[in-house]
């Protein structure tokens, strides 16, 4: 799989184990940085990785940040991309199974590197169930096109 990652200083340190751990997992890794602790604006870095994933040059994305909220904000305005953010392996395994989640959003302040590395591996490993589930997706697409007019569908 070709996978976006991406961070900003709060999430520089737990972004590069990320991407040790996609590489030694088999994937091909799209860095968009940041690429130290140096300040910057997570906006900058979470656009990056979501036009990937929404102009289908990437299959899925990570983003990192302090608490996984400004990259899931900035995620989330792409066409096609469904941005989880997750703290523990069930969420994480959840977003997957019944949400297709292309983007896993963690907070480096929040979740510890172990947790974080496993949450990445079940993201990756986990297929969608499909079914039902791809109908709320479909339900959830329509809202960009028809707003929540869903009656006239
Ligand atoms: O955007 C965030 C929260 O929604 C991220 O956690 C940022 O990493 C955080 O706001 C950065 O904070 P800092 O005080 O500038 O390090």
């Amino acid at each position: 799989m070709r996978i976006a990652i991406g961070a900003d200083h709060a999430g520089f340190t737990l972004k590069e184990k990320i991407r040790n751990l996609l590489e030694e997992m088999g994937h091909q890794v799209v860095d968009v940085g940041c690429h130290s602790c140096d300040s910057v604006d997570y906006p900058l870095f979470g656009a990056k990785v979501a036009g990937l994933v929404s102009q289908g040059e990437c299959d899925r994305g990570v983003l990192v940040c302090g608490t996984g909220i400004g990259m899931s904000l900035v995620a989330n305005r792409f066409p096609a991309v469904r941005a989880a953010l997750c703290h523990e392996i069930y969420t994480t395994k959840m977003a997957r199974l019944h949400n297709d989640a292309n983007i896993l959003v963690i907070g480096g302040r929040v979740v510890g590197e172990a947790l974080a590395l496993e949450m990445v591996r079940v993201f990756f490993e986990t297929p969608f169930e499909g079914g039902r589930h791809a109908r709320r997706l479909e339900l959830i697409n329509k809202l960009t096109t028809q707003g929540t007019d869903y009656e006239s569908s």
